[in-house]
């Protein structure tokens, strides 16, 4: 199957090379048009604009960083959009709000084209090993025609129904991670400011029952200070701020996460938004000193 891949960041990178070693002919495209070069020595073809792959290819999957990214993918000049016809499959794999997948959903449609949003749980790592969890919603044909691409990038595929359940899944899934990191933060902090040895804090946590693959993975380079981007803070800023806005329109209170956004955006204006999104714990640790 001939693949289109728009955005070559951190994830679309690793997911464009997996189809790519999985026998996919794919054909990529990222804004920064050098950033294609590695996976052209890898086989792929390069398009010279968005619209330039949907020609080429029946399927074409999108991995922006935002909405305003995925948007103007779609609708901008030489964008996507242009030459989606009939029979033609777009896969918004972004994490974004349901508004605007649905709105890209709308314009897809309109020209005969087949769209699913499909955002992913699982960062750079198991991107590179194919382990995503695949959160997909929209035209079920679409989904049954992408498995055998999902198979290759992910451990597990969910269909969830109609366009929007999927952006809203990953929204709740991440605005209960981005809690979790920074009450994990506070907790580091306030052993080390009380005597204890944040290592034996890990030990600790990994034994009970809230041991989890977030701290074991993230708390040693956490420690080191070592916040080397996997996902980064501004991408988790952007989701607490969509998971946010989703509990405004559904009247849902929600303390915690929106203490955490307040600790991301500290980060953020503290020019910390390329790093990993584990980097909050700088600033909780650096706030109390
Ligand atoms: N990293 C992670 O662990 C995970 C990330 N996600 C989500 O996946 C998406 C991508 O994340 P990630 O790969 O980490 O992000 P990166 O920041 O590494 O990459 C972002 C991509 O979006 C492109 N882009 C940004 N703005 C525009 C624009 N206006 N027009 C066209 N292209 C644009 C960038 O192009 P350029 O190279 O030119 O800047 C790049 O290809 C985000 O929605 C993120 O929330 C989901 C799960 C895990
Ligand atoms: O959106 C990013 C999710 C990162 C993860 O699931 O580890």
């Amino acid at each position: 199957m001939e693949v289109g891949f728009l955005g070559l960041g951190i994830m679309g990178k690793a997911m464009a090379t997996n189809l790519l070693k999985h026998g996919f002919k794919v054909t990529v495209w990222n804004r920064t048009l050098s950033k294609c070069d590695e996976l052209r020595e890898l086989g792929a073809s390069v398009g010279e604009t968005p619209a330039a792959v949907v020609a080429r290819c029946k399927l074409t999957i999108a991995m922006l960083s935002d909405p305003s990214a995925a948007l103007s993918v779609v609708f901008n000049k030489n964008g996507a959009l242009e030459k989606i016809s009939s029979g033609k499959g777009y896969i918004d794999m972004s994490t974004v709000d349901a508004e605007t997948s649905i709105k890209i959903n709308e314009a897809i449609s309109s020209k005969g084209g087949h769209f699913l949003e499909a955002p992913v749980s699982g960062s750079k790592k198991p991107a590179e090993d194919g382990q995503l969890v695949i959160l997909a919603a929209g035209e079920k044909s679409l989904y049954d025609e992408a498995v055998p691409a999902f198979d290759v990038l992910g451990k597990k595929s969910f269909f969830l129904g109609k366009v929007g359940n999927g952006a809203k899944m990953k929204l709740v899934v991440n605005m209960v991670m981005g809690s979790m990191m920074n009450a994990f933060s506070e907790g580091l902090v306030l052993a080390d400011k009380s005597g204890l040895d944040p290592h034996t804090l890990l030990d600790v946590l990994d034994l009970g029952a809230i041991a989890n693959p977030m701290f074991k993975m993230k708390g040693p380079t956490m420690i080191k200070g070592n916040y080397a981007p996997a996902f980064p803070l501004k991408h988790q800023q952007k989701d607490m701020r969509l998971a946010l806005a989703l509990g405004d329109e559904n009247a849902v209170s929600m303390p915690v996460a929106a203490a955490s956004n307040e600790a991301f955006k500290k980060a953020r204006s503290l020019g910390l938004g390329d790093l990993d999104f584990s980097a909050v714990y700088k600033t909780v640790k650096d706030s109390q000193s």
